[in-house]
C-alpha cells in the first residue's frame, strides 16, 4: 500500500449511547496504529459525542444534505457535521442510493457540499450483481465515477467500491476481480484528476472482515477498507486495523 491506509467503520443503523464504550475502545486501538488512519461513522446521535472523545479517529457522517440549511425536515447538512466535530462524510452508500432513490447528480452534490464545509468525502460505488452476472460491472462503476465524483479536484477524497452483492452477505470478490476493478477506478480517477487522482484512496467494502482483511488490503490498489459489520465491535475492528498496519510494515 503506497499511500497511507484508510480503514473506516460504517456503523449504519446501529449504535445506542451504550456503544459509546466501543467507540473508546475503537479509538485506544487507534492509538496504538500511528501509520493507519481510522474512521468510524456512527449515527448521527452519536457523532458530537463520540467526536469530542476521539484522540486518534477521525469521527464521520454516513450521509449528509447537500443544502448547507433549510426546510428539509429530517436532514442534516455539512455545515451542522462539521459543526458536531465530523471530520468527513460518506456519501452515495448503496443503501443510500437503492433505499432512497439517490442518483449520481444527487451524490455528486453531496460531496460537493461536504467539501465545502471542510469534510473529507468517501463516496461510494458499485454494481449489483445482476450487473456483474451481465459483464457490466467495470461499465457500471466507471459510469458512477464520472456522474458522481466532484469535478473541482480530488482533495480529501477517498472512493470506496463495495459491490452490492458483498454487502453483509459473507460473499467477497476473487481477489482478482477486485484487483481488475480497483485499476478500473484507478484509471478513471487519473482521467478525470490527473495527477492527482493517484493520490486518492480506493477502499473496498463488503464483508471485510478479520479472516478477509489481510488478503484484500493486500491487493494492488486497495488502500483501505469500509466496514460494516465488523467495526461494531472493537475486537474484529481492530484485528482489521492490525492487517493493515501488518501490510505497511511488511
Ligand atoms: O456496506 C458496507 C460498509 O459501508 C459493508 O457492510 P458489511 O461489512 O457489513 O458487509
Amino acid at each position: 500500500m503506497a499511500l497511507r491506509p484508510y480503514i473506516v467503520g460504517n456503523w449504519k443503523m446501529n449504535g445506542l449511547r451504550a456503544t459509546l464504550a466501543e467507540a473508546r475502545a475503537i479509538d485506544r486501538v487507534a492509538a496504538r496504529y500511528p501509520a493507519v488512519d481510522v474512521g468510524i461513522a456512527p449515527p448521527f446521535t452519536l457523532v458530537h459525542a463520540m467526536a469530542e472523545e476521539a484522540q486518534a479517529m477521525a469521527v464521520g457522517g454516513q450521509d449528509v444534505h447537500a443544502k448547507p440549511s433549510g426546510a428539509f425536515t429530517g436532514n442534516i447538512s455539512a455545515p451542522m457535521l462539521e459543526d458536531a466535530g465530523a471530520r468527513f462524510t460518506i456519501v452515495g452508500h448503496s443503501e443510500r442510493r437503492s433505499l432512497h432513490g439517490e442518483s449520481d447528480g444527487d451524490v455528486q452534490a453531496k460531496a460537493v457540499a461536504a467539501r465545502a464545509a471542510g469534510l473529507g468525502v468517501i463516496l461510494c460505488v458499485g454494481e449489483t450483481e445482476a450487473e456483474r452476472d451481465a459483464g457490466q460491472a467495470e461499465a457500471v462503476v466507471s459510469g458512477q465515477l464520472h456522474g458522481s465524483l466532484p469535478k473541482e479536484g480530488a482533495e480529501g477524497l477517498a472512493v470506496a467500491y463495495e459491490p452490492v452483492w458483498a454487502i453483509g452477505t459473507g460473499r467477497v470478490p476473487s481477489v482478482e476481480d477486485v484487483a481488475a476493478m480497483h485499476r478500473a477506478i484507478r484509471a478513471d480517477l487519473v482521467a478525470i484528476y490527473g495527477d492527482a487522482g493517484k493520490g486518492v484512496r480506493i477502499l473496498y467494502g463488503g464483508s471485510v472482515n478479520a479472516g478477509n482483511a489481510s488478503e484484500l488490503l493486500g491487493v494492488a490498489d486497495v488502500g483501505g477498507a469500509l466496514v460494516g459489520g465488523a467495526s461494531l465491535t472493537a475486537e474484529s475492528f481492530a484485528a482489521i486495523i492490525n492487517a493493515a498496519a501488518m501490510l505497511i510494515e511488511g
